[in-house]
């Protein structure tokens, strides 16, 4: 590394909230899986959430052919991209004057790709050092540091002014918090007429209780699924009032059958298939209006 900055992130890091935190920390500060590195070399924008839309098999061409398996790695990351749209999509109205916030912001690639199309700033938090400081180089590689910085942080416990921001989003990164403790640190910094939006995998109370898969997911990742009445209560609670719904379960299974016939399987892909397709999991987007 060159002398030039001491990176933002690492500067001062804060000592972890709790033991737990502490874990997850160094779960992702030590996380290098090729599924999300490979992926996000394809075009810089890294990933640590999953996939909707439907496979473009004419894009992907014979599986015998030898550029078959980077086509396939091209076409999981189109995917991966794709989800981070669907997510902005639902963010409303947002002026290049404003700052959003990413929690658990990951290695960034959405906050790239928000401060790409509302011109805003975008303020990330990650437990991890190692993330923020790949999210800091990534922004400074692009000569968007002056929009888009990433910070260690804890998201229940963040420096933003009350009533500052104009949106928020949790992408698949819900499931370590407390969700009460979560609404109410979004709601607190949120502006009145302010959007969140999660998307997040939770369990389906039609099931009963949290399935098989389901757990194999949490101990896969040290994380604590919800449920998708959890959410709803919670927004309730915290003045965040749904204004959509989506269930995107049919839209991401496509993701997650390519995903299970590459060689960059991480063990993870069945829990996630049968999950779908047994119902016990949903996969969700649900955007609110903080009131
Ligand atoms: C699965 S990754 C999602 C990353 C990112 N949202 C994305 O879509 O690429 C989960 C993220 O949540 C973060 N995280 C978990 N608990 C957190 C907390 N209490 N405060 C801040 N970040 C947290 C992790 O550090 C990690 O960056
Ligand atoms: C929907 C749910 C329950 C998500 C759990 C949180 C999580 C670890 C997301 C993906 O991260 P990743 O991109 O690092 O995972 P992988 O290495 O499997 O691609
Ligand atoms: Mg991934």
């Amino acid at each position: 590394m060159t002398t030039e900055t001491t990176p933002i992130a690492t500067a001062k890091i804060p000592a972890p909230a709790t033991p737990y935190q502490g874990d997850i920390a160094r779960y992702w500060n030590n996380e290098a899986r090729p599924v999300n590195l490979r992926l996000g070399d394809v075009d810089g924008l890294y990933h640590h959430h999953y996939g909707v839309g439907d496979v473009d098999h004419a894009a992907l061409g014979d599986p015998g052919h030898s550029e078959y398996e980077k086509k396939l790695i091209a076409e999981l990351h189109r995917l991966e991209s794709a989800q981070a749209e669907v997510l902005l999509d639902h963010l409303g109205s947002v002026g290049p004057d404003d700052t959003l916030v990413d929690a658990g912001c990951g290695r960034g690639g959405s906050m790239v790709m928000a401060h790409r199309r509302f011109g805003c700033k975008v303020e990330g938090v990650t437990l991890s050092a190692t993330q923020a400081d790949f999210g800091n180089r990534r922004a400074r590689e692009l000569r968007i540091q002056d929009h888009v910085r990433s910070r260690v942080c804890n998201m229940l416990d963040t420096p933003f002014e009350k009533g500052s921001i104009a949106a928020s989003w949790n992408n698949e990164s819900s499931m370590y918090v407390d969700l009460d403790d979560l609404f109410a640190e979004h709601s607190r910094f949120l502006r009145v007429g302010g959007r969140y939006v999660t998307i997040t995998g939770c369990w389906n109370p039609r099931y009963g209780q949290p399935s098989k898969w389901v757990s194999q997911i949490n101990a896969h990742f040290e994380c604590n699924i919800h449920s998708r009445r959890e959410y709803l209560r919670a927004m309730a609670d915290n003045r965040l009032v749904p204004q959509t719904i989506v269930d995107l379960t049919p839209d991401t299974l496509p993701y997650w059958e390519l995903r299970a016939t590459s060689s960059l399987v991480t063990g993870i892909e069945k829990a996630f298939i049968e999950s779908y397709r047994d119902g016990s999991f949903q996969y969700v987007l649900i955007a609110a209006d903080r009131v």
